[in-house]
C-alpha cells in the first residue's frame, strides 16, 4: 500500500487516544466526532474497548494489550499516518496503553511532525478515585511531564498535586466499567480559593514555569498554528528528538468550585505560566459522562484553528468556545429528557449544529 501524501489542506490531523465504546458517547466516542465537525481529522487509537460507559449496570470489554497496539501505532507510522498528525489528544490510559501512547508522541515529535500534546488526565470526579494506584503514578510521573496542556476537573488536580486546600485522593477504588466507591479522605465538598487552585496548577508546570519568559508570546504562538502543511515550513522551535517537556505549559481545570467564585455557576479556570482566567456557565442540574471528553476535543479544535497570534489570548478564546459549546449541547441533551433516570448519552448527533457555535463563554481575567 502506498503512503499518504503529504497534505496540502489546511485540515489539520490528531491522534486521538481514549477508551472505545461500541454503543454511547464517552471516551472517543465523545470526541471524535467533535473533532472531524470543527474540521480535524482524526487517528483515532483505543485504549480500552467497552460495550458502553460505566454507568449502565453491564459492561462488557475487549481486552486491549500493548504489543497490539504498539503493532497498530509501527503501522500507522508506516503508512504516513503519524506524520501528518498537528496534536495528540489522551483521555482515559492505563497502565498498559499510557505508556504507548507517551512513546507515539515522542515518535511524532521526533518525526518532525509538531506533536502538540493535549492530556486528559482521567482519573475520577467528585471524591470518586476510579483508577488504579499504578495508573495515578504513571499520569503524575510519566504522563502529565510529557503534556503541553492538561484538563484536569478540580479532584484530578488535587489527586496529580497533593497541594494543601485541595481535597486529596485516597487511592484507587475501581476502573471505569466498575462502581467507583466514594474515597475516605477527599470528599469532593472541601473548596479552595482561586489563589489556591492556580498555585496548585502552576506547581505541575516545572521547567514551562522556569522558562516563561523565554517562551513566551510568540513561541507559543506559533505552537498551536497549523501552518506546517500548507506552506512545507515547520513555523515552531523544534524540540530536541524524542525530548519530555518537563511539565505542561497550561492547565485548564474544568468544573472548579472554589470558596470566591459563585457557587451557583460551573466555572473553568485556565492557567498558564502569567494568567488565570475563569470562564462561567450556568450550573444543570445534570451530569452526563463524557462531558470532559467532549470539552477536551472541542479545546483541540478550537487551538488548533485559532488565528490570535499571542498563545493567552489563543488559549483563552479556544477555553471560552470549548465551555460555551460544551453547555449548550449539555444543555440541549437535559432538555431532550429532563426527568429521565437512565445514565443518559449525550445527545451530539441529534445537536451536532452546536459543536461549532462560534460564540464564547463569559471570560474574566484574574488578578494572579
Ligand atoms: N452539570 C453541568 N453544568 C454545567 N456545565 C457542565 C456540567 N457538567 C459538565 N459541564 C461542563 O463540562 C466541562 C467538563 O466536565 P467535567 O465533568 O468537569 O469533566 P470530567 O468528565 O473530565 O470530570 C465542565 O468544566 C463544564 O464546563
Ligand atoms: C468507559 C468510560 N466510562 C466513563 C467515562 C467517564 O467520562 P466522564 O469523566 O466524562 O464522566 C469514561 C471517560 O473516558 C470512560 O472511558
Amino acid at each position: 500500500m502506498a503512503s499518504i501524501p503529504p497534505s496540502t489542506i489546511t485540515t489539520p490531523t490528531v491522534l486521538s487516544a481514549q477508551s472505545q465504546v461500541c454503543g454511547g458517547h464517552v471516551g472517543n466516542g465523545a470526541a471524535v466526532f467533535p473533532l472531524q465537525r470543527n474540521g480535524v481529522e482524526v487517528i483515532s487509537l483505543p485504549t480500552a474497548v467497552l460495550s458502553n460507559h460505566n454507568g449502565y449496570p453491564n459492561v462488557g470489554s475487549i481486552p486491549v494489550n500493548a504489543q497490539d497496539l504498539r503493532a497498530v501505532l509501527r503501522s500507522l507510522g508506516h503508512n504516513g499516518f503519524l506524520g501528518r498528525c498537528d496534536a495528540v489528544l489522551s483521555g482515559y490510559l492505563t497502565e498498559t496503553s499510557g505508556p504507548v501512547v507517551v512513546d507515539a508522541v515522542q515518535q511524532i515529535r521526533a518525526r518532525g511532525g509538531a506533536g502538540h500534546y493535549l492530556c486528559d488526565p482521567v482519573m475520577g470526579d467528585d471524591g470518586r478515585c476510579y483508577v488504579s494506584d499504578g495508573v495515578v503514578q504513571m499520569m503524575h510521573e510519566l504522563v502529565v511531564p510529557a503534556a503541553d496542556i492538561i484538563t484536569p476537573n478540580l479532584f484530578e488536580l488535587a489527586m496529580l498535586t497533593d497541594h494543601p486546600g485541595l481535597a486529596t485522593c485516597p487511592g484507587p477504588t475501581s476502573r471505569p466499567g466498575d462502581t467507583a466507591t466514594t474515597s475516605t479522605r477527599g470528599d469532593g465538598n472541601s473548596m479552595p480559593t482561586c489563589a489556591e487552585v492556580i498555585a496548585a496548577a502552576r506547581s505541575l508546570m516545572g521547567s514551562a514555569l522556569m522558562g516563561s519568559a523565554r517562551d513566551d508570546a510568540e513561541h507559543h504562538a506559533g505552537t498551536w498554528h497549523v501552518m506546517s502543511h500548507t506552506t512545507g515550513q515547520n513555523p515552531f522551535r523544534p524540540r530536541a528528538s524524542g525530548a519530555t517537556v518537563a511539565g505542561p505549559r497550561a492547565v485548564v481545570v474544568t468544573s472548579v468550585r472554589t470558596t470566591d467564585l459563585p457557587e451557583d455557576q460551573t466555572h473553568v479556570m485556565t492557567v498558564t505560566p502569567n494568567s488565570a482566567w475563569v470562564c462561567s456557565t450556568p450550573t444543570l442540574s445534570r451530569h452526563f459522562s463524557g462531558s470532559g471528553d467532549l470539552f477536551a476535543a472541542l479545546l483541540l479544535a478550537g487551538l488548533l484553528h485559532g488565528q490570535q497570534k499571542n498563545s493567552d489570548a489563543r488559549l483563552s478564546e479556544a477555553v471560552a468556545r470549548a465551555t460555551q459549546q460544551t453547555w449548550l449541547v449539555l444543555s440541549a441533551t437535559a432538555s431532550d429528557a429532563p426527568e429521565s433516570e437512565e445514565p443518559g448519552e449525550l445527545a451530539l448527533v441529534a445537536h451536532q449544529d452546536l459543536l461549532t457555535v462560534q460564540e464564547g463563554a463569559a471570560t474574566r481575567r484574574l488578578a494572579q
